[in-house]
C-alpha cells in the first residue's frame, strides 16, 4: 500500500481518482505516522480493530500485517471497490469491510461477541464526521483504546478542560469514558494532499470503570452549552422534575453556586445529573 506522496498519487492516477474534499480525503503518506499509531494502540496479533475510513487501504494494511482482525467502513465507493480487488483477497478471513457510512455504522458492524470480547479504534478520521461519530461510538459498547487522527481544533475540544471556552457537551461525554494520553500534533506534510488544518493524532484509554450518560442526559446537557452563556439554575428551569434544585445544592461542594455557566462545572458534577 502506498507510503510516499509519489506513490499516492500515482495509486490515485491509476484509479483515476480525484481526493474528496467534502470526504475528508487527505491520506496518511508517513510511515511513521503509521508505526506510531500502532505502537500507541499497543496492536499485538490477534487484535479486534475497527477503522473508519480505510481509504487507499494504508493503516489498514499495516493492521491486517501485524495480525489484527479489521472491520472498517468506507463510503466512497470506488475506494471500496479498490480495496475488495486488492487487499480483501490477500486477507479474506481477517478483513471485515463494509461500505457505507460511519454515522450509522459507528463500529463497522462489529458482531456484538467482537464487541463484548474487546476491541480498538486504529483510525484517520474523515475529519466533518469527527464529533458525530465520537458521539455515537460513547453510547457504546466502549473500545479499550482509540488512536484517532483528528483535526486539532476537534482533539482539543475533547480535552478541554472547565473554564475553558472549547470546554463541552463532547468533552464531558469523552472525559467520563476516556483518559488522553499523550498524543501527538502531526505536520501536514504526512498527508497527500496536504490539508490546511493541524491534525493530532489522540489517544484515549478506557477508564475503569467508564461512566456512560444515558441519552436522556446527554441531550438535556447538550441543551445547557447551546446557551453556555446562561446560568445552570435558568438552564434546568422546567427541565427536571424539582428543576434541578437538589443537583443545584450539590454544586457547593465544587465551590459553584446555581449561578454558574455550564462551562464552569466540572465533569464530575455533570454524571451527577440524571434527566429520566
Ligand atoms: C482522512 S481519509 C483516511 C484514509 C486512510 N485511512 C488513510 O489514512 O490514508 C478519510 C477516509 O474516510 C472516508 N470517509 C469519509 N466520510 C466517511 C463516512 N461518513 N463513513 C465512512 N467513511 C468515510 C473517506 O472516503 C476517506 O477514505
Amino acid at each position: 500500500m502506498p507510503l510516499t506522496p509519489s506513490s499516492t498519487r500515482d495509486l490515485l492516477a491509476a484509479l483515476g481518482h480525484t481526493p474528496k474534499r467534502y470526504l475528508g480525503q487527505n491520506f496518511l503518506v508517513d510511515g511513521n505516522i503509521v508505526r506510531k499509531s500502532l505502537e500507541l494502540a499497543r496492536l499485538a496479533a490477534g487484535d479486534t480493530v475497527v477503522e473508519i475510513g480505510p481509504g487507499l487501504g494504508t493503516l489498514t494494511s499495516a493492521l491486517l500485517e501485524a495480525g489484527a482482525d479489521v472491520w472498517a467502513v468506507e463510503m466512497d465507493r470506488a475506494l471500496a471497490q479498490h480495496l475488495r480487488e486488492t487487499l480483501a483477497p490477500r486477507f479474506p478471513a481477517h478483513l471485515h469491510l463494509l461500505e457505507g457510512d460511519a454515522i450509522d455504522h459507528p463500529l463497522a458492524n462489529l458482531p456484538a461477541a467482537s464487541a463484548a470480547a474487546g476491541f480498538k479504534v486504529i483510525a484517520n478520521l474523515p475529519y466533518a464526521i469527527s464529533t458525530p461519530w465520537m458521539d455515537a461510538v460513547l453510547s457504546g459498547p466502549l473500545p479499550e483504546r482509540l488512536v484517532l487522527m483528528l483535526q486539532q481544533e476537534a482533539a482539543q475540544r475533547y480535552a478541554a478542560l472547565p473554564g475553558s471556552k472549547t470546554f463541552g457537551a463532547i468533552s464531558i461525554f469523552l472525559q467520563s469514558a476516556y483518559e488522553i494520553a499523550p498524543g501527538h500534533k502531526v505536520a501536514a506534510a504526512c498527508f497527500h494532499p496536504r490539508p490546511e488544518i493541524e491534525s493530532y493524532l489522540l489517544h484515549l484509554v478506557r477508564r475503569p470503570p467508564a461512566f456512560v450518560f444515558d441519552p436522556a442526559t446527554k441531550t438535556l446537557i447538550r441543551a445547557c452549552f447551546q446557551q453556555r452563556r446562561k446560568q445552570i439554575a435558568a438552564l434546568l428551569r422546567g427541565r427536571l422534575p424539582d428543576d434541578g434544585t437538589a443537583w443545584l445544592a450539590g454544586l457547593a461542594e465544587f465551590d459553584l453556586t446555581p449561578r454558574a455557566r455550564p462551562e464552569e462545572i466540572p465533569v464530575a458534577a455533570w454524571q451527577r445529573l440524571h434527566a429520566a
